[in-house]
């Protein structure tokens, strides 16, 4: 049945293969394009290294060629990912690019590879076997999307900053996509090889990479399958065009480039996007599940947590905090005030790994300052900020999932074998997502994305994805902002009740009220100094504090009292 159209069945496996090396790239945000490099160097090397007749008698050389192919393309990813992956964006695209050119001269050039001319060899693959390396890479794929990994990578791709402070350690994500995108480029460099018979340079030039990305961001990277759709759309297009007649030479590109456009007009996710839809939200777990009771127990309340001396940050001639003390204990609820480029925030981001300090001394949670922010997350800090970066194209629950990152354990590798630990440690997770969403009061909004949430609820949700990590100081930058007299009196009773969970709170806010009553100890900065600190309501008092803050707030206050 399939007789006459096993070459073009076989190509869109081909394409849905070179399209997965870039939807793991693009899974974690990574504009990566040196795929074209890693499929080459893979190619020729298992065309040289494996036997070219059948080994042992019955093995065909691409079951040996496949493995050699994918470590070739991932131990090339590794070091190029070494420099470049400091680089981001546009800038890593044009290294990547670099960096498959580079090696297209190369071969082009060196003799083992037989210059442009190139290296024939036996054509080993068959469409069936194209087929089941593409349904190996959608299982695994498929595995990885709801697994703490999959959700890592959506973190670091949705915003970096964030899903350090949640504990992911982008550096390792980023890398890990990178290594897999080699992996995968070379066994597609090895298949293509085993296919077609003949490789040359110029079967692995720039058209390649350009044809994985646009089949690949076509397809979409929402769901595990959006490679085989973006090759299956590419391919099929022109064929149905040539079943319908329509092969005049302006025709075909004409349909294919405005359908093209529709996609990536009306679809920015791709074709994907019209399956992701389908995806029902994960259940609630049933109440028999307890996950609050297997986590650790929080410090003894009155333990030092956290103490930092001569602590100072520069930018350029700006001294945005310039020598401060601060001890922070456990089950203390510390209010940081003081006016606006006071320095609240800086010191807040050095004290959770988000700036490293010009200058001072000390250790939060045993993390030293300077660390990068994933091992204060690791240690037991977890923050919201200022301006809520939440991670958009995930949902309410999924963003909240995230948060479980440093109190669950991987479980991919797990759920590929469908071993039952992996199924009870996802479990888990979902139960302490849902735990704080109902404690924030937004557990029937957890199919929503957050762009459809109010500013307060969108604060909120920031603040169930805190308090997902279990934290043992979780730190709060100015949360009350833009919540109305309601909503911030509630949330200074869910800090309230923090505290009496034994959580330690640090948090930043304008809201003088609030701060009032839910600090245990206030802290007031000016101009990147400690001016004073102590008992809330004699602190309030101080004149200095008046003059530098609470004077302008009292004054502000009485203003709009007047209007
Ligand atoms: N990345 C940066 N580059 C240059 N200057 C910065 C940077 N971040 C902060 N500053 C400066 O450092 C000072 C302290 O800023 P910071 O945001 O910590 O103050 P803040 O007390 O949190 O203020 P606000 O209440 O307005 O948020 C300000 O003068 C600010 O302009």
């Amino acid at each position: 049945m399939l007789a006459g159209y096993e070459t073009l069945i076989t190509t869109i496996a081909l394409g849905a293969i070179l399209a997965y090396s870039f939807h793991v790239v693009l899974m974690a945000g990574q504009l990566s394009l040196g795929q074209a490099g890693f499929a080459s160097l893979a190619a020729y090397t298992s065309t040289l290294v494996v036997p070219t007749e059948p080994i042992a008698g019955s093995i065909s050389p691409v079951i040996v060629g496949l493995p050699v192919g994918a470590l070739v393309g991932a131990a090339a990813a590794f070091v190029v990912g070494l420099p470049v992956l400091r680089l981001r964006g546009v800038f890593l695209a044009i290294a990547t690019i670099a960096f498959g050119e580079m090696v297209r001269v190369l071969i082009n050039n060196a003799e083992w590879t037989n210059g442009a001319i190139g290296v024939r060899v036996e054509k080993w693959v068959t469409f069936d076997f194209a087929w089941i390396i593409v349904a190996v890479l959608a299982y695994l794929f498929w595995r990885l999307g709801p697994s703490r990994s999959g959700r890592a990578f959506a973190a670091v791709r949705e915003d970096e900053l964030a899903a350090g402070s949640m504990g992911v350690d982008v550096v390792r994500t980023r890398m890990a996509s990178f290594i897999a995108s080699g992996a995968i480029a070379g066994v597609y460099g090895v298949l293509f090889a085993y296919f077609f018979g003949r490789i040359t340079p110029a079967t692995f030039d720039f058209s390649l990479t350009v044809n994985g990305l646009v089949t690949a961001v076509l397809g979409g990277y929402l769901v595990f399958f959006g490679p085989v759709l973006g090759a299956g759309f590419l391919t099929a297009v022109p064929e149905i065009q040539k079943a319908l007649g329509l092969e005049a030479g302006w025709i075909h590109p004409l349909i294919t480039g405005v359908l093209l456009l529709a996609v990536i007009l009306f679809l920015p996710g791709g074709l994907s996007t019209l399956f992701s839809r389908l995806r029902r939200a994960p259940a609630r777990p049933g109440p028999d599940y307890a996950p609050l009771d297997a986590l650790d127990p929080l410090p003894d309340p009155g333990t030092r947590i956290a103490a930092v001396t001569g602590l100072a940050k520069s930018y350029g001639a700006v001294d945005a905090v310039r020598g401060v003390d601060l001890e922070i204990r456990s089950g203390e609820v510390l209010g940081i005030i003081g006016p606006n480029g006071a320095g609240k925030t800086t010191l807040v981001n050095m004290i959770s790994g988000l700036e490293p300090p010009t200058a001072g001394e000390g250790e939060i949670l045993g993390v030293p300052l300077g660390a990068r922010p994933h091992r204060f997350a690791q240690a037991g800090v977890s923050r919201t900020f200022q301006h809520s970066k939440l991670f958009e194209r995930l949902t309410v629950l999924d963003n909240v999932l995230v948060g479980t990152h440093v109190v669950s354990r991987s479980t991919y590798l797990r759920r590929l074998a469908w071993l039952p630990s992996a199924r009870r440690d996802e479990r888990r997770a979902l139960a302490l997502a849902w735990a704080q969403l109902e404690r924030v009061g937004l557990a029937d909004r957890a199919g929503l994305r957050p762009g459809a949430l109010s500013y307060g609820d969108r604060r909120r949700l920031e603040i169930a994805r805190a308090l997902a990590a279990h934290p043992t100081l979780l730190i709060l930058d100015e949360p009350a902002a833009g919540m109305n007299h309601v909503e911030a009196a509630e949330l200074a009773s869910l800090i309230r009740g923090l505290a009496d969970d034994g959580v330690t709170v640090l948090f930043i806010e304008h809201n003088v009220k609030m701060v009032l009553e839910a600090c245990t100890r206030l802290v007031v900065l000016d101009f990147g100094e400690v001016i004073a600190q102590g008992e809330p309501r004699e602190v309030a008092s101080d004149p200095r504090v008046i003059e530098a803050y609470l004077g302008t707030e009292a004054e502000a206050h009485e203003e709009s009292e007047h209007v």
